[in-house]
């Protein structure tokens, strides 16, 4: 057993930060996903926004000392027809990119076991 908890295991606001910003360039180069987010390149602004709200999403959903503002993820995801080939993508880019930041077996486990449990209210929503 750890005795931190996740917020701080993926490094607190900053560690989340940058775990952030790789996830989504991981999403823009994945060939799987990426014609998803490649239009956010040419609108910054929106994209900002939409990484504001990861960051919050995650370090809320961590332990951490948040509240996340963003839309809930059925509102966040509807009429985008996601399928299970996209949600594996996504995950396995996250995953990735926690083995990167050196994030440990352990807490990349919970971070699955988290996305897993969101998969019904972003799949076909
Ligand atoms: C573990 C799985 C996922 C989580 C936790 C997640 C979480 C989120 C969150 C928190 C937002 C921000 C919502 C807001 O700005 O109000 C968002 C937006 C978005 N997500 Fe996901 N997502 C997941 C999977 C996916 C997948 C598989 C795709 C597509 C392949 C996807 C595509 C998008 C797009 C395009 C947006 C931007 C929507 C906009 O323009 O405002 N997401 N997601």
């Amino acid at each position: 057993m750890t005795s931190t908890n996740l917020y701080e295991r993926l490094g607190g606001e900053r560690g989340i930060a940058s775990l952030v910003d790789d996830i989504v360039e991981s999403h823009m180069q994945n060939p799987r996903i990426r014609a998803r987010f490649l239009p956010y390149r040419e609108d910054p602004d929106h994209l900002e926004v939409v990484k504001g709200h990861l960051r919050d999403f995650l370090a809320a959903g961590s332990g951490g000392p948040v509240e996340y503002r963003g839309r809930s993820m059925p509102e966040a995801h509807r009429g985008m027809n996601i399928n299970e080939a996209e949600y594996m993508a996504a995950i396995d880019d996250i995953l990735g990119v926690l083995d990167r930041h050196g994030i440990d077996p352990q807490t990349r486990q919970e971070v699955l076991g988290i996305a897993y449990s969101l998969k019904g209210e972003i799949m076909h929503v």
